[in-house]
């Protein structure tokens, strides 16, 4: 018989002990309990994974098992490239864990895929079913036959998820009766942390990874969430529940492995919290090299956002990478208690994008004002200079400034054209032109519908930004603008609209493409946007003979590149969300347009 590298591999896990056969499916598989073994007696003695001989070399991949020979590690490749990961799991003083590249990753690559450790409802909720986590109504709820905890169905009734607070009510004697379905319920603030006790109390192989992650319980101590936390959840715990088992010093270090590690999952309205084992892991940077999303399942899925070399730091961003420097390292310290000094935060120009830079002041001065660093911008005495005159101003004014300028922000309806115009307008003199306030308005322009049975409430108007300065746009605006009242009836001026919402876009996901490349979520929706103002504005201009098919063919390839850009961007993203539904849409006009195109190719021959 031919021995096939196959069966080499397979002999030679054998002859290991490795892999045995399965009667059923007349298929070897691997015995994990052999590489458990194997593992933890390689911590002391790297053993060959597949003969147990002396084994001087690691998988270069994760670093977590050990070969004595090149062959021996291609035979076991077969089946340890289903468990191996692309970077390797490190301590670092200042960082604790943290996970580093062991090969080089290309944008897309997927490094992490699991499922929660735990899950649960987030502390301040509506009343939610505790299998599912979908919001409950008068109508929906059902209280669980065994605790009266209000769940939505049987199936969910018997979920493993809800044996702990069910098991725990159980013992307690009365059942749980919640009637108000409309309002945040107090009782489910202690839900998630005691689904971490119970596992430290029944399930020791959960418990060992959920007790290694961080709490930061001394620095948590002179902070309103302990003391609310003592209050709420501890005394719940132990009034409500009456358990005993755990000090009040247990239960508060769970209250900060779940504030620091859970991440927000935004699957169902109210978005749920979990944490996971290695992705919990990650650490921040708030220009951070890997995208996180979310199985349809509540699983997380951890992809690299940009190039990633051998050696780097993996990371995501753990707080809203398009607020301003200020307000991301403060909520950072709030919440996770380290001030933040990536390499965006230690640039205060944003790798030149000015992204949270105010306008001089001074007569005629163009300049833009910045703290010379924004680690030091904490202190009261702080001051933003001019890059220009080199004027100053305290600090102290200009987060005025820019307190007054986000109060009107907050009560301005977004998605009224007129009204974000008028913003973008009055504060032009006082915010850089990339300034995170005047992004977020853009970013809700950009994502107000082009299309004609939907735009036509805006009035026909030439929209032109404030902070526009490209001469030419404004006159071949002009020139549409008068050709076009010529043509067009008045419901379809909003051409003006989709053309603007155009340059909107590409001004963002130019910037975006330096400030953020890793967010594939912005830069998809962005990308998307802009396929759809570009393929109205070449269907009108067809339509109103402005253009000739030579263009419109144009406009086609364009659209098409940007989906399959959209597309890539979000192939990740899990249907229940926002960006999953743009994913579907752009799959559907991508096969449209191919449909197009070809229509125009046969009517009008490749023009281009
Ligand atoms: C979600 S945990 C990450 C895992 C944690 N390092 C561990 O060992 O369990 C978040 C904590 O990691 C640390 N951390 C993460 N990113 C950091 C950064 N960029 N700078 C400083 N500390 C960071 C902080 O202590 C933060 O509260």
């Amino acid at each position: 018989m031919i021995e096939t590298p196959y069966r080499r591999h397979s002999v030679a896990f054998r002859r290991a002990k490795l892999v045995r056969y399965n009667v059923r499916t007349r298929c070897c598989y691997y015995d994990y309990r052999y590489q458990r073994k194997l593992s933890t007696k390689m911590a002391e003695d790297p053993k060959c994974e597949v003969c147990q001989k002396p084994a001087p070399q690691k998988c270069s991949g994760c670093h977590a098992v050990h070969y004595c020979s090149r062959e021996h590690q291609k035979a076991a490749w077969v089946i340890h490239r289903k468990v191996c990961k692309p970077f390797k799991i490190c301590e670092d003083e200042a960082l604790g864990r943290c996970l580093i590249a062991t090969k080089p990753l290309k944008p897309g690559d997927v490094i992490i895929k699991e499922d929660p450790l735990i899950w649960g409802p987030s502390q301040m909720t509506v009343p939610v079913c505790l299998g599912c986590g979908v919001a409950l109504t008068n109508k929906t709820a059902r209280p669980c036959q065994k605790c009266g905890w209000p769940m939505c169905s049987d199936i969910c009734q018997n979920s493993p998820s809800h044996i702990p607070e069910c098991s725990y009510t159980i013992n307690r004697g009365d059942k749980v009766s919640i009637k108000n379905f409309n309002i945040p319920h107090p009782s489910y603030q202690c839900i998630t942390v005691l689904r971490c006790l119970y596992q430290k109390q029944f399930l020791s192989n959960v418990w060992n990874k959920i007790k290694l992650l961080e709490s930061h319980c001394k620095a948590r101590q002179l902070t309103p969430s302990y003391q609310q936390d003592k209050r709420q959840v501890v005394e719940f715990i132990r009034r409500f529940f009456k358990i005993d088992t755990f000090s009040e010093e247990e239960i508060l270090k769970v209250c900060g492995i779940v504030m620091i590690n859970a991440h927000e999952v935004p699957l169902n309205e109210p978005p749920h919290i979990a944490i996971y084992e290695t992705t919990s892991m990650l650490e921040h940077s708030c220009r951070a090299n890997c995208a996180k999303s979310f199985t349809s399942k509540g699983g997380v899925l951890v992809s690299a956002g940009t190039h990633i070399e051998k050696g780097e730091h993996l990371s995501i961003c753990y707080t809203d990478p398009l607020w301003g420097t200020p307000n991301r390292r403060h909520h950072l310290w709030e919440t996770k208690f380290f001030w933040c000094n990536c390499s965006r935060c230690s640039d205060p120009t944003e790798f030149g994008t000015y992204f949270s830079a105010v306008r001089c002041q001074e007569n005629d001065c163009k300049g833009y004002l910045l703290p010379k660093s924004f680690q030091e911008d904490t202190d009261s005495n702080a001051r933003w200079y001019c890059d220009v005159c080199q004027s100053s101003t305290s600090s102290i004014i200009v987060h005025e400034t820019l307190d007054n300028i986000g109060r009107q922000l907050d009560m301005m309806p977004k998605g009224i054209l007129n009204i974000c115009r008028a913003f973008l307008r009055e504060n032009d003199k006082y915010l850089s032109p990339n300034h995170y306030y005047f992004t977020d308005v853009k970013f809700a322009l950009c994502q107000l519908p082009s299309s004609e049975k939907t735009t036509n409430i805006y009035r026909p108007i030439i929209i032109i930004s404030p902070i526009d300065e490209d001469v030419e746009f404004k006159a071949k605006l002009c020139r549409q603008l008068i050709d076009m009242m010529k043509i067009l009836i008045p419901g379809k001026l909003n051409f003006f609209f989709v053309e603007f919402k155009a340059k909107l876009c590409r001004q963002l996901i130019d910037m975006m493409k330096i400030l953020i490349p890793a967010e594939p979520r912005v830069l998809g929706i962005l990308l998307f946007e802009l396929h759809a103002a570009i393929s109205e504005i070449g269907r009108r201009k067809v339509e109103a003979g402005l253009s000739g098919p030579d263009d419109l063919q144009e406009a086609l390839l364009e659209s098409k590149k940007l989906l399959k850009e959209t597309v890539e961007l979000l192939k990740h993203e899990p249907p229940e969300l926002p960006e999953g539904k743009i994913l579907i849409q752009a799959k559907s006009n991508l096969a449209e347009l191919d449909v197009i195109m070809r229509t125009v190719h046969m009517k009008v021959g490749d023009v281009i």
